[in-house]
């Protein structure tokens, strides 16, 4: 059988070992990605085996709504419940201190929703996704109004980054989110101060959400293999 690659490894244990700690009888978070479909998957298996019973999802985008239903687990919203138990989501960064950089996908607007309601909040990434600084590696997401995305290109770039419309990918033209908007992908040589960051990005009209996580996530999970053996471990 052939071996599966390292990367797809990683995220699935780490998927699975998040899924591990959901309880019965809970709200649980449904984050977006490719890591956080695994979890879902599992999930589902917990549930189809009846080791797990009685959850909720609130799903984080399309995609994890299409996921839940395709693994059987049943749906609800920040109307119907007034507490989520446990989230668990992805990550493009996370720092020593927890802080996220989200959004590779184009869902953080209603991840940061989700998961900053959850108690607790578990990320769940493999080890390239670990940095220092924020923003070293990758460009934050910035969620935009579509008549806003000139001036906001600008006061980004103002604030010394290099700003991208994001385009699609089997599609012509800008990446539309769930919500209807567009993404500015802005890269900062790495991002200072966090949380003065959020607020001031957010601050700026026509600017919906931006993928900087700070102060939410409560436990990190990070994948990681050696010799074609995946392991997890906390952050
Ligand atoms: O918008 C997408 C999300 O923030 C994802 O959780 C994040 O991009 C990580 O995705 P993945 O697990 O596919 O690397």
């Amino acid at each position: 059988m052939a071996e599966m690659d390292p990367v797809k490894l990683m995220k699935q244990e780490v998927g699975r070992a998040a899924a591990a700690k959901v309880q019965s009888d809970t709200v649980v978070g449904l984050g977006t990605g490719s890591t956080t479909a695994f979890a879902i998957q599992f999930l589902g298996d917990r549930l189809a085996s009846g080791e797990l019973k009685n959850i909720k999802g609130v799903p984080t985008s399309f995609q994890a709504s299409v996921l839940a239903k395709k693994y059987g687990i049943p749906l609800t919203t920040l109307d119907e419940v007034d507490k989520i138990d446990i989230a668990i989501d992805g990550a493009d960064e996370v720092d020593p201190q927890f802080n996220l950089i989200k959004g590779g996908g184009a869902a953080h607007t209603r991840e940061k929703i989700v998961d900053g309601l959850a108690e607790q909040f578990i990320v769940v990434v493999d080890s390239s996704k670990l940095v220092e600084k924020l923003g070293s590696t990758f460009a934050l997401p910035v969620e935009v109004l579509p008549m806003a995305v000139a001036p906001v290109t600008r006061a980004l770039t103002a604030l010394g980054a290099t700003v991208d419309l994001r385009m699609g990918v089997n599609k012509d033209g800008p990446v539309i989110t769930d919500q209807g908007n567009m993404v500015l992908d802005a890269k900062f040589e790495a991002i200072a101060n966090p949380a003065e960051m959020e607020a001031h990005i957010n601050n700026i009209p026509g600017v919906l959400e931006n993928g900087l996580f700070v102060g939410v996530a409560t436990e990190v999970l990070v994948g990681e293999v050696k010799d074609g053996q995946a392991s997890v471990r906390s952050l």
